[in-house]
């Protein structure tokens, strides 16, 4: 079989981006992606795109309406498919068993359904969402129990690596391409179709084949190990400010060992305020139940001490912020610059900003919160998922176009995503409309912080000792000395 047909069941951050990709790349080839959801599929065919990542609006608009279409008409898209990729949510379970730890497989299993009550033709199904070691074996089991006569199916996983704000340089030069199947020899021409696919732009030698365990394993191991180095260094951050040392300066020392590396460790992607992103904490906590299961209680605790570590670090930066402010929050208006998880994205999920916010809300707090590409809806939906009532948001929180009136008569300023263009603001302006003493607290160490102490601002950040203003700066009458 030569794929002329592909369909991507889930049209989000993964399965628009790669099929878009995909569809640049193999104009041979007919990609639909199709979603249950009409609104986004709507939103995929309009100028607007449902995700913000940069370079794809120019890859969409190459390629909608001639070899890439979006739709709502799961049916007719598996109908014509010859292979199927699977790139639905797997969030993690909020009930029952396993809850807080397992994912949740119910929209896998949804689509595997629907494939098998639809297909009328052999199909290659593969499974891009992150999923447990052996969820291909369960896909296999629904479609082999629902099978037509004369269709077959051969499952392959094929995890996903890319990350959100770098997604379409991501696809394009990607680091790998893990592909795993069935060793046997039906198992192996399904592998080579997908290959096949790849080689399109990627070079032979970083298609990785494997067996199907050690691919959806890969994965898992993957973001679990890339969140245990930020749950290192924040982990040395706190011995920094007991000692002396600085943790940027450790980190680069650090990372000049060339068996260690300095990615994941870059002083200007530290995210102070802990790791977000709608995949570490699920997926390493899909690690950790996996290993209970499986009676490997030693190594369940290894990996949710990076969990820990997180949730620790977030809780020592948020006290931080308090502590500064005199221990009290409580009437003061809070700046807050940055709410998705990074930059280049407008996803909040598990954002640390929700948390800061949420915490500074609880101590009663006024917050005044910008992002350059996070919906108005998104922050107020996020806010009340964690319990903020519509009450406390209608009283304390604000949400602003900018950076300049989002800060104006502020006490403090949070900045919790590294967005490029804070780092260029006006802070002279800034400081001149805050409420003095001003406070900064940099959750992604971006700034120039000599020049913030200059201006007058009292600098806060974690994993270093900062001197506080300096005397012979112009306002320097009007800066209490703490
Ligand atoms: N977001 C990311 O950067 C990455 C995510 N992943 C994994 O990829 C998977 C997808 O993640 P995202 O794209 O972020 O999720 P998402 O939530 O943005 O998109 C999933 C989409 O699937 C749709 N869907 C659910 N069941 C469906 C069905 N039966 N038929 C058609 N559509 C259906 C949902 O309506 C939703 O639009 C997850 O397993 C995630 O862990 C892997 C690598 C990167
Ligand atoms: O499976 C997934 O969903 C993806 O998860 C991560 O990608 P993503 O979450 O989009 O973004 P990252 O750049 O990894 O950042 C995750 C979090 O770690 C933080 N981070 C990252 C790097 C760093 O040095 N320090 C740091 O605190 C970021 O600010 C962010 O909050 C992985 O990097 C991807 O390879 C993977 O495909």
């Amino acid at each position: 079989m030569v794929v002329k047909n592909i369909c991507c069941l889930g049209a989000g951050y993964v399965g628009g981006p790669t099929c878009s990709v995909i569809a640049l790349k193999c104009p041979e080839i007919k990609v639909t992606v199709v979603d249950k959801s009409k609104e986004r599929i709507a939103q995929w065919n309009s100028d607007k795109l449902p995700i913000y990542e940069p370079g794809l609006d120019e890859v969409v608009k190459a390629c909608r309406g001639k070899n890439l279409f979006f739709s709502d008409d799961c049916n007719a898209a598996i109908l014509e498919a010859d292979l199927i990729f699977i790139s639905v949510n797997t969030p993690t379970k909020t009930f029952g068993n396993g809850k807080g730890r397992a994912p949740d497989l119910k929209f896998v299993e949804g689509a595997a359904r629907m494939i098998a009550d639809i297909a009328q033709s052999n199909k290659i199904v593969v499974e891009k969402s992150t999923v447990p070691v052996n969820a291909a074996e369960s896909i296999m089991k629904i479609l082999k129990a629902n099978q037509r006569p004369g269709v077959s199916y051969q499952i392959l996983s094929n995890p996903e690596f890319l990350a959100e704000g770098t997604a379409i340089n991501d696809l394009l030069n990607a680091d790998r391409v893990l592909i795993g199947g069935e060793e046997s020899p039906a198992g192996e021409a399904a592998i080579e179709e997908l290959c096949q696919i790849y080689e399109h732009w990627i070079p032979r030698k970083k298609i990785l084949t494997t067996n199907t365990w050690s691919s959806e394993l890969s994965k898992l191991a993957a973001n679990a190990m890339l969140a245990q180095r930020i749950s290192s260094i924040n982990s040395l951050s706190a011995v920094c400010e007991a000692t002396g040392a600085d943790i940027t300066e450790v980190a680069r020392a650090v990372g000049l060992d060339s068996r260690i590396g300095p990615k994941f460790l870059q002083a200007d992607l530290f995210q102070l305020t802990g790791f977000g992103g709608s995949c570490f904490q699920k997926d390493i906590l899909n690690l950790v139940y996996i290993c209970e299961c499986l009676n490997l209680p030693q190594q369940a605790a290894y990996w949710q001490s990076v969990i820990d570590m997180n949730e620790h670090q977030k809780h020592r930066f948020t006290a931080k912020v308090i502590e500064s402010l005199f221990n009290t929050v409580s009437g003061k208006k809070i700046g807050i610059l940055g709410f998705a998880f990074k930059k280049n994205t407008g996803d909040t999920r598990e954002s640390a900003a929700i948390y800061v916010a949420k915490t500074l809300l609880d101590e009663g707090a006024t917050i005044s919160i910008y992002d350059p590409k996070v919906e108005d809806a998104q922050i107020y939906e996020d806010l009340k998922y964690v319990g903020v009532s519509s009450e406390r948001i209608a009283s304390h929180v604000s949400l602003f176009r900018d950076a300049y009136t989002a800060t104006k008569e502020c006490h403090a300023i949070v900045i919790c995503t590294e967005w490029d263009e804070f780092i260029t603001l006006d802070y002279e302006q800034i400081y001149d409309q805050m409420m003095k003493p001003a406070h900064i607290f940099d959750g992604r160490k971006i700034l120039d912080h000599n020049n913030l102490l200059r201006i007058g601002f009292h600098v806060e950040t974690i994993g270093s000792r900062l001197a506080q203003p300096f005397k012979n700066r112009r306002y320097s009458t009007n800066v209490q000395t703490l």
